[in-house]
């Protein structure tokens, strides 16, 4: 979701890939109902094509605009995705204003990092529409060709402006020191870092990450600890199998080495307005963001019910209970069970044990399986779908890796 690549922007032609003039008026409600269909259909049309199409669209933008290659990782995998997933969340937002303009507005504060700037933009959406050109042969016309035009054109400027407010308030990056660095397991390290500059953020929110060995490769972490009077941010990373980046920050950072972190995001942070209990399942580094939340509740004084399930394939892969058992010491409100996986019951069976759910706020972090089995187990269990809170699913893949 977080390619330097997207949406455009300049003073062309209201119909062509361009920048909607600042003023211009907003499309009429039939029109961009319009455009979303045609847009839909595009989708629809390159979906089995995808990897074809976002190749394409990178070459085309190398040979065209050489000088933005410096812009991009020196493997395009995960990027690739990236673009794609982005257009998709794009388009299947595209008729809810506010859900599509919260996304864009992320997404184009997301883009500083990479250097990405206005001018930037017209550049990337016309390589974008000479990609979907290229493969969405049966349903491309100029209607649909206008409809992109325009909507890219929407989607570029909420990003630039998103971008331009951010510049006013916060840096592009932050540069962050290693300054404790604790193998946990063989391939789990928990590591704290110290921010050149204040770092804002909520517990449950989650950073991009760029370490000196691999240059503009970014992926996200969660925050382990609630935001702390010292300004110290805690991440757990694991290294995952040909995780680039996992494997350097847990096997090769060490005190006094230097990352580079993007913005705070993410919508799952508890809300201090009410005082349901708290129903928080952790799947192995999962828990990172579960602890920060847990911790960011016991300092706000509320007693509330907590709940924690802690899931882990061993007992090694429980590498953090002893800072939650801390806690539940420390308050007795709080709740931890730790579920070791066995052939016969999962973290999911234990959490049907326990219930009732049905009055608790969730939350659930670990891998895209256990969260997708996760809100389906708590549905049927009678949690509302709009109490149960996750990251979003694809964003889980790259993060950790
Ligand atoms: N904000 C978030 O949601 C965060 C997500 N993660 C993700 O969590 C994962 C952690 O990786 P590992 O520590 O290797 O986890 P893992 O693969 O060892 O799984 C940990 C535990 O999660 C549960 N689990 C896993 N798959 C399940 C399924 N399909 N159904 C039910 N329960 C399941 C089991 O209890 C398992 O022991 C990574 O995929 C990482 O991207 C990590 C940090 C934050």
């Amino acid at each position: 979701m977080e390619a330097p690549a997207t949406p455009s922007g300049d003073d062309g032609p209201a119909d062509g890939v361009g920048r909607r003039p600042r003023h211009a008026a907003a499309p009429s409600r039939a029109r961009a109902s319009w455009d979303a269909l045609l847009i839909r259909r595009t989708m629809a049309e390159i979906a089995p094509l995808a990897d074809k199409v976002t190749s394409y669209f990178y070459a085309l933008l190398f040979v065209r605009h050489p000088e933005l290659r410096p812009l991009f990782p020196p493997a395009m995998d995960t990027q690739r995705d990236r673009l794609l997933r982005a257009l998709l969340t794009a388009a299947e937002h595209i008729d809810n204003a506010p859900v599509l303009v919260d996304y864009l507005r992320t997404l184009g504060r997301g883009h500083r990092k990479y250097g990405t700037r206005p001018e930037h933009y017209p550049a990337v959406g016309a390589c974008l529409i000479g990609a979907l050109s290229a493969y969405a042969t049966h349903t491309w016309n100029p209607q649909t060709e206008a409809a992109w035009g325009r909507v890219y054109a929407t989607i570029s400027q909420v990003m630039i402006e998103a971008a331009e407010t951010d510049g006013r308030a916060t840096p592009p990056w932050w540069h962050a020191e290693v300054v404790t660095h604790d193998l946990r397991t063989p391939d789990v390290a928990v590591i704290t870092l110290r921010p050149d500059q204040p770092y804002p953020f909520l517990a449950g929110q989650y950073a991009s990450v760029e370490t000196p060995w691999w240059p503009r490769v970014w992926r996200h972490y969660s925050f382990a600890s609630a935001p702390r009077a010292d300004g110290l941010l805690t991440f757990h990373v694991r290294a995952v199998p040909a995780g680039w980046v996992s494997h350097a920050l847990v096997h090769r950072a060490c005190p006094g080495d230097v990352v580079r972190l993007g913005p705070p995001v993410g919508s799952m942070s508890v809300d201090h307005a009410t005082d349901s209990g708290l129903l928080c399942l952790g799947g192995g580094t999962g828990i990172a963001p579960i602890k920060a939340m847990v911790e960011e509740v016991a300092e706000y004084g509320a007693r509330r019910p907590v709940e924690v399930f802690f899931g882990a394939r061993n007992d090694h892969d429980l590498y953090d209970i002893d800072t939650l058992l801390r806690l539940r010491q420390a308050h007795p409100w709080i709740s931890v069970r730790s579920v070791i996986d066995r052939e016969d019951r999962h973290l999911h069976d234990a959490v049907r044990a326990g219930g009732p759910w049905r009055d608790y706020d969730a939350y659930l972090s670990g891998p895209p399986g256990m969260i997708r089995s996760g809100v389906s187990v708590l549905q049927a269990l009678g949690v509302p779908a709009r109490r149960i809170r996750h990251d979003p699913v694809d964003d889980l893949v790259v993060i950790g890796s």
